[in-house]
């Protein structure tokens, strides 16, 4: 959808003792989006934080707040994360139990609306809700945990959903294993916006981290070039 690839660094390998200080120094290195990774120990196998976290951290930045819910039942919430400053918010296609509703309620919140999928769930499962989405997040690691490897098999799949989206504007979000060396293969693919955790909080430092936002930046857009 877009030329140019929006980075989201995931502040879940951000040092959370100084979690203000990393959003802003992400900022500050060139983060198009701030990337939000909610993690409830049900859903998923990990426990983060909630809506009084990001509500602490939003007036750290005027960047969008990408808010990944990996929580299930997740309708109940949907508003607090709204209220907390969230801009776009994604839910699992997986959490059920209505994606359809859940999509409906965070339009009606005046959100952006997600839908993930983990690696082993078909794209088919967001054919009839594809008029409501404003992006589409493909995991490419299964979720719960930073620094992963990245799943190769999933390749295709940004390609299918990419096929299914056609000149909707959607956009397709990476999460999982993205780096210098992975990014090229999603951006080829079809992918708009590469979120990064360990590849990006690795040097300790703002410097670092604009050097790690930039080395993904260019390699997949110079993959989208070719
Ligand atoms: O949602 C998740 C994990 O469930 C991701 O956002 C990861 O946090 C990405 O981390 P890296 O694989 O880039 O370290």
């Amino acid at each position: 959808m877009t030329t140019k690839t929006l980075i989201a660094p995931s502040v879940l390998s951000a040092d959370f003792s100084r979690l203000g200080d990393e959003v802003e120094a992400i900022d500050r290195a060139g983060a198009d989006w701030i990337h939000l990774d909610v993690m409830d120990g049900h859903f998923v196998p990990n426990i983060t934080f909630g809506p009084p976290v990001i509500k602490a951290i939003r007036n750290r930045t005027k960047k969008l707040f990408d808010c990944h819910l990996m929580i299930a039942p997740v309708d109940a919430y949907l508003a607090a994360f709204a209220d907390a400053g969230c801009d776009s918010i994604t839910v699992h296609a997986e959490a059920g139990p209505h994606l359809d509703r859940s999509l409906q309620a965070i339009k009606a919140l005046g959100k952006q609306a997600g839908v993930s999928l983990n690696p082993s769930t078909p794209e088919n499962v967001i054919e009839y809700v594809l008029d409501r989405l404003d992006l589409v997040l493909l995991m490419t690691v299964n979720p719960g945990f930073g620094g992963q490897a990245f799943i190769p098999a999933m390749v295709d799949k940004v390609k299918r959903v990419k096929a299914m989206i056609g000149e909707r504007p959607i956009r397709i979000e990476i999460d999982g294993g993205v780096s210098p060396e992975t990014a090229p293969l999603v951006a080829a693919a079809g992918a708009d916006v590469l979120i990064a955790g360990a590849a990006i909080f690795r040097g300790g430092g703002e410097d670092a981290y604009r050097d790690n936002i930039e080395a993904i930046r260019s390699a997949a857009d110079a993959a989208r070039r070719t």
